[in-house]
């Protein structure tokens, strides 16, 4: 159990929660009315690279905030920064007021705070009951004295494996609790991987990329289990780049670019936020394609696949070449050609 006394885990209502962002200013920055997670000044460099440059965000308790931003923006970085996964050249953060620098991973999830990856970690080797045990910190067994008094962590075990039992019937995974965590695809590993961050019955959840690489069929209800999280009362912040998937479960969304934070509104508002569509929305490249099982684009895809095909139409009506021109399908310019 995390050490922090505050009560953080009052879950919110929806019209708590967009009450709760009405007099938010759309401001890189802006103060939150109960925020949980404070950072001040972090930055990170690589080489001559700021990856990281994030001077002040603030992340409200009890809501989705979804994390956006190109390639390379530095979602991963400030994540790895605020969960002890790498230490940052400047800065301070802290949850419900007590300081996190300078903590180990272990440390931070004893404070609350846990992260999912990007590429899971699932150890396929071991099973997928183990890999969820394994995320129990501070284990009685771990420490020399204890191991001359086993009852002490017979017992502890024996909570561990109901605690993750528990958690794998949450995410549907308990049937297959004894086999290999490899044989399991890449949507149920999300899910080893939220259980498993689970263990420790955190207050503030990050999860980086939930839904990369997970089967369409399964994207709804992790999307269910993402929400569940917060509406068991934890602060859940997630980088994804489906705008979709932003739109639909974030209470609150952060745009970052190079490494820092250049807008941050409401989902319904992002669209009108012209740093965003500039920096995040007017670039293509890093959008998931979708299609469905005939292959045929879905959703954003498809209308990317439509705009493709009628700016290449227009291309050669007006005697182009489209071996030598670039066709320009960003929103800007697709919004150029609607009107
Ligand atoms: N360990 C590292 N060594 C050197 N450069 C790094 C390292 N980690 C990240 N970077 C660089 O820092 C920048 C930010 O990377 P980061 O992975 O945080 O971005 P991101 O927003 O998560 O991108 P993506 O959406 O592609 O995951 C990138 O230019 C990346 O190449």
């Amino acid at each position: 159990m995390p050490d922090s006394t505050v009560d953080s885990r009052k879950p919110l209502s929806e019209e708590q929660r967009s009450s709760l962002f009405e007099a938010v200013e759309n401001t890189p920055g802006v103060p939150k009315p109960d925020p949980t997670l404070v950072v001040d000044g972090v930055s990170r460099t690589f080489g001559g690279l700021k990856a990281v440059d994030v001077a002040h965000l603030e992340i409200q308790r009890g809501c989705i905030t979804g994390l956006i931003g190109p390639n390379g923006a530095g979602k991963t970085t400030l994540f790895n920064l605020l969960t002890g996964f790498d230490q940052p050249d400047t800065g301070t953060w802290s949850m419900d007021g007590k300081s996190l620098g300078k903590m180990t991973p272990h440390q931070v999830a004893r404070q609350g705070v846990v992260r999912t990856f990007q590429l899971t970690k699932a150890l396929s080797k071991l099973t997928v009951l183990d890999n969820v045990r394994l995320g129990a910190t501070g284990q009685k067994g771990e420490k020399i004295i204890n191991t001359l008094m086993p009852w002490t962590w017979k017992a502890q075990e024996r909570e561990i494996t109901e605690r993750a039992n528990e958690l794998l019937a949450r995410f549907k995974l308990d049937a297959k609790a004894t086999d290999l965590a490899g044989s399991l695809s890449g949507g149920q590993r999300k899910l080893l991987e939220m259980a498993r961050a689970l263990m420790t019955d955190p207050a503030v959840v990050m999860l980086d990329e939930p839904m990369a690489g997970v089967n369409p069929a399964l994207t709804q209800s992790l999307l269910g289990h993402i929400k569940s999280l917060r509406d068991d009362g934890m602060t859940v912040v997630f980088v994804e780049h489906d705008m979709d998937v932003i739109r639909d479960i974030s209470d609150w969304v952060v745009v970052m670019a190079q490494g820092s934070v250049i807008a941050e509104s409401a989902p319904a508002q992002l669209a009108d936020n012209e740093a965003v569509v500039d920096a995040y929305l007017g670039t293509h490249h890093d959008q998931a394609l979708e299609f469905d099982e005939n292959g045929n684009p879905v959703g954003a895809t498809a209308e990317l696949a439509e705009a493709l095909e009628q700016a290449e139409a227009e291309t050669l009506e007006s005697g182009g070449d489209l071996s030598t021109t670039d066709v320009d399908v960003t929103p800007q310019a697709l919004k150029k050609d609607k009107s």
